[in-house]
């Protein structure tokens, strides 16, 4: 990303749930402490807002970031607040930062957020999120890529509160059970606190339409698991993550919250890994 490169960094969040507040207390015990400052915070509830960073303001309005000079906007908030704040945010800020990438299925969404980061000259960030190998299956799409599939193996509790309930006994497993297998645009529709990820595996592969997803309930398993695989003309690509799932939301995973710390220590840093 083309973030200006100054300090500190001004940076607005949207969301104050698991996500957005882990990314908090990482920065503040990060190197890169001193050289970012989180301006503002979109919420939806304020009265629900606590604990947040002293020098935040507190906006419930999109329209509030005009005047702030952001950096980067990181949204970590639900696949409704993409839409809510994203033009807003692409306006005033040099990059917004999607962690509920599933909102980007919705094509005229993406293109319209496009259009205003081309017209604004900042740019839509698709965070890495809880993923693994996604910086080599983008490089890999310069050339013809033959076929993507992303598997999400989750325990049941993970799975709690989403139509998989319908679709298999969480509470009764005794073995991996798989209950969806689409595209990755049906599954961030269907699925929109837990298949995230698919709608970032898409958008740097083939695309939703092409990119097949499974979705697994596994009863023997504690972490939030992602199994990538792509062949095409620059090979094979098959990688797995295992990831802790967040204390405060177990649907989330521990990597969602690094990712966006990589990205803002990227964004500061005089070395960008
Ligand atoms: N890309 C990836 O790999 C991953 C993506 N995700 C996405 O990230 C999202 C956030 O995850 P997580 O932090 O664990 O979820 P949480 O439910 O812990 O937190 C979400 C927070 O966002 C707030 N919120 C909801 N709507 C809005 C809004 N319109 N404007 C501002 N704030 C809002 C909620 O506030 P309240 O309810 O109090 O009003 C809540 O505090 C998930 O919903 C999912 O879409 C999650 C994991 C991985
Ligand atoms: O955290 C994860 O493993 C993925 C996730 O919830 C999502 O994509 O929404």
């Amino acid at each position: 990303m083309t973030a200006r490169r100054r300090k500190p960094l001004r940076i607005g969040l949207i969301g104050w749930g698991a996500i957005n507040r882990h990314v908090v207390r990482l920065l503040s015990r990060s190197v890169v402490a001193e050289a970012v400052s989180i301006v503002a915070i979109g919420v939806r509830s304020p009265e629900r807002a606590q604990d947040i960073p002293a020098d935040a303001s507190l906006l419930t309005d999109p329209q509030q970031l005009a005047g702030l000079d952001l950096d980067i906007v990181a949204e970590a908030a639900g696949q409704p607040a993409v839409a809510l704040w994203g033009e807003s945010a692409l306006r005033q800020a040099g990059a917004f930062a999607v962690t509920s990438a599933g909102a980007l299925a919705d094509t005229a969404l993406l293109e319209r957020l496009m259009s205003v980061a081309e017209a604004a000259g900042s740019q839509l960030v698709v965070t890495s999120g809880a993923l693994a190998g996604i910086d080599a299956l983008a490089a890999a799409s310069a050339l013809p890529l033959d076929e993507v599939v992303h598997a999400i193996v989750k325990p049941p509790a993970a799975w709690r509160g989403t139509p998989a309930e319908r679709l298999v006994p969480l509470d009764a497993l005794t073995a991996p059970a798989s209950f969806f297998i689409g595209s990755a645009r049906e599954a961030a529709r269907r699925f929109p606190q837990n298949a995230n990820v698919a709608v970032i595996s898409a958008l740097a592969g083939i695309g939703l339409d092409r990119t097949r997803v499974e979705l697994i309930a596994d009863p023997g398993i504690a972490e939030n698991c992602h199994r990538l695989s792509a062949h095409g003309a620059f090979g094979r690509l098959s990688v797995t993550i295992e990831n802790r799932p967040l204390a405060d939301n177990p649907k989330s995973s521990e990597m969602a919250a690094l990712s966006l710390v990589r990205m803002i220590s990227n964004s500061v840093s005089p070395l960008c890994r």
